[in-house]
């Protein structure tokens, strides 16, 4: 089943005045969202970011991960520039949702790390799946992107799928003492490069 584009609007932020683009994805109910900035169907690579929901991180300020500082600090980065793309994807807890995300994080509040507790919940580490990236970005005329991410995967889904991925432009920002055990098991357990091995580095510690 498609994912069909609904409907746009202005989105003004502190950072800048996004276009807001929503879909549904029909195979799913899920409905994504996508602020843009500037003219990004140019062909030129568009600086990006693929955002999984965290409503905990994104909207509630915790502090066990670093996502609501990521998602700050990626949308900063696209009203430096003046033009970019955010997805904002509708795949709650790395897929398993919210509840089942309540549920991992009382057995971490146990000594389980965020890989063992999803697989004690009889979960995948990572149950997401990026299909919907791509008619996404078709619809945004969107073809190469410099993604800014931590996440090998996240390069790895765009690349199989066609997008160009003509840079990678890590994000390191939101450390903070309550989310150190976490990170570093993204980077040890989840392939994570946590290094500051890029010059174009976004960073806001
Ligand atoms: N199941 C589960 N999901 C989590 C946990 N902490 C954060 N999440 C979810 O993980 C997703 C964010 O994934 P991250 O691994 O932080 O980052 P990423 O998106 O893979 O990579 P970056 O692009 O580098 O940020 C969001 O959907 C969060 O809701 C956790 O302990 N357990
Ligand atoms: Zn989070």
């Amino acid at each position: 089943m498609p994912v069909v584009f609904v409907a746009a609007s202005k989105l003004p932020t502190p950072f800048a005045q996004f276009t807001m683009h929503g879909f549904l994805d029909e195979s799913t109910g899920r409905e994504h969202v996508v602020l843009s900035l500037g003219e990004i169907a140019d062909g030129a690579p568009v600086l990006g970011r693929l955002h999984s929901e965290c409503l905990t991180g994104d909207a509630l300020f915790s502090q066990r991960c670093d996502c609501g500082s990521q998602l700050e600090a990626a949308l900063q980065a696209i009203a430096r520039e003046g033009r970019g793309v955010l997805l904002y994807l509708r795949q709650e807890g790395r897929g398993i949702g919210l509840l089942n995300k309540i549920r991992a994080y009382e057995l971490q509040d146990g000594g389980a790390d965020t890989v063992e507790a999803n697989e004690r919940l009889g979960f995948a580490a990572d149950q997401r799946d990026y299909a919907m990236c791509l008619p996404m970005l078709e619809h945004l005329g969107v073809k190469s992107l410099r993604l800014m991410t931590n996440n090998p995967r996240k390069v790895k889904a765009l690349t199989d799928m066609g997008i160009v991925v003509a840079e990678r432009v890590p994000l390191h920002t939101g450390h903070n003492p309550h989310n150190k055990l976490y990170l570093a098991t993204k980077a040890s357990k989840l392939d994570h490069m946590m290094g500051n091995e890029h010059q174009g580095e976004v960073d806001r510690a």
